[in-house]
């Protein structure tokens, strides 16, 4: 099926992962809002996105979701919500909401960096996803939708490279599944699935050796040679799946290059 008309919302879009989901979410039809904290790259991926399919289906807004309160001094000093802003920016200007996908996520274990991997995985995938609903469900306005939250099998299998990276991908898939039984949202036309990824060839895995983001990285490497990698398009044909087929919602879809997909029960 085809996303013609569609509109998309996806976070960490400037490279890596989320570049390849607004890729083939803008092949299959979709207009795309970019979102990332990295200005000069999203301008970069916005321009080559013009390019390939035209510059009234793509926008760039530069949004830090794990910062969404931020104090602003127009008509007197204020607290404004940057994060809401973007996405409702992005439903303005597009026409509508339909799929949202919150992808932003990092690493980092060590003392100066794992709160930022808890704010960033944790507190920007929650607040991407109430964002997403608020501008969605049915009662509230919208047409209904979906929200694909971006996790990884780190989330699923344990891991002695990355406890708080797996904490951040385990409770993020809890806090999907937990929404995904509550009939309110169905009733509201809005589906809410996970996409569980191993490694894939990008910008973060490129980074696992740095030592301040993670532990043991010569397990990680044994790791990877087991599970091998994949390229960003092969993850994002399998998040095409969970955006486009309307039965699922509340569903899991791990993905690895050795053992290709698989839908995770409980
Ligand atoms: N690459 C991999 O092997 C896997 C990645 N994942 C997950 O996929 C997602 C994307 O990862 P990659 O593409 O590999 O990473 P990446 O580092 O290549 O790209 C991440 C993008 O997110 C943006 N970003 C980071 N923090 C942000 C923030 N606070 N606000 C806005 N934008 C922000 C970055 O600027 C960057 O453009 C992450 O959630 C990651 O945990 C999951 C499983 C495997
Ligand atoms: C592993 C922590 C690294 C910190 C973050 C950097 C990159 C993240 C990559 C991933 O999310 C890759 C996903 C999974 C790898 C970890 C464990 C998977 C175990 C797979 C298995 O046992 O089959």
């Amino acid at each position: 099926m085809s996303s013609t008309g569609k509109v998309a919302i996806v976070t960490g879009a400037a490279q890596g992962l989320g570049k390849a989901f607004c890729d083939i979410l803008l092949k299959n039809g979709a207009k795309v809002g970019l979102v990332d904290f990295n200005s000069e790259l999203g301008q970069k991926t916005l321009a080559e996105f013009e390019q390939k399919y035209g510059q009234n289906r793509v926008m760039f807004v530069k949004c830090d979701v794990s910062n969404s309160k931020q104090l602003s001094a127009y008509k007197g000093i204020q607290c404004i919500d940057l994060y809401k802003q973007t996405f409702e920016a992005i439903k303005h200007k597009l026409g509508g909401l339909d799929i949202v996908i919150n992808n932003a996520g990092v690493g980092g274990e060590m003392e100066d960096t794992w709160e930022r991997t808890v704010d960033i995985n944790v507190k920007g995938t929650i607040k991407g996803t109430m964002l997403g609903m608020e501008l969605m469900r049915k009662d509230k306005g919208g047409n209904g939708g979906v929200i694909v939250n971006v996790a990884s099998m780190a989330g699923i299998n344990p891991n002695p490279c990355g406890p708080v990276y797996a904490a951040t991908k385990s409770a993020i898939i809890m806090y999907s599944q937990s929404w995904s039984k509550n009939p309110e949202l169905a009733q509201n036309g809005v589906r809410i699935n996970v996409l569980a990824p191993a490694f894939a060839d990008t910008a973060l895995v490129k980074a696992m050796g740095d030592t301040n983001t993670m532990h043991a990285p010569a397990i990680a490497r044994v790791i990877m040679q087991r599970v091998g990698i994949m390229t960003p398009e092969t993850v994002a044909e399998a998040l095409y799946e969970l955006v486009d087929d309307q039965n699922k919602t509340g569903a899991i879809l791990k993905i690895a290059q050795t053992t290709g997909k698989e839908y995770h029960t409980y």
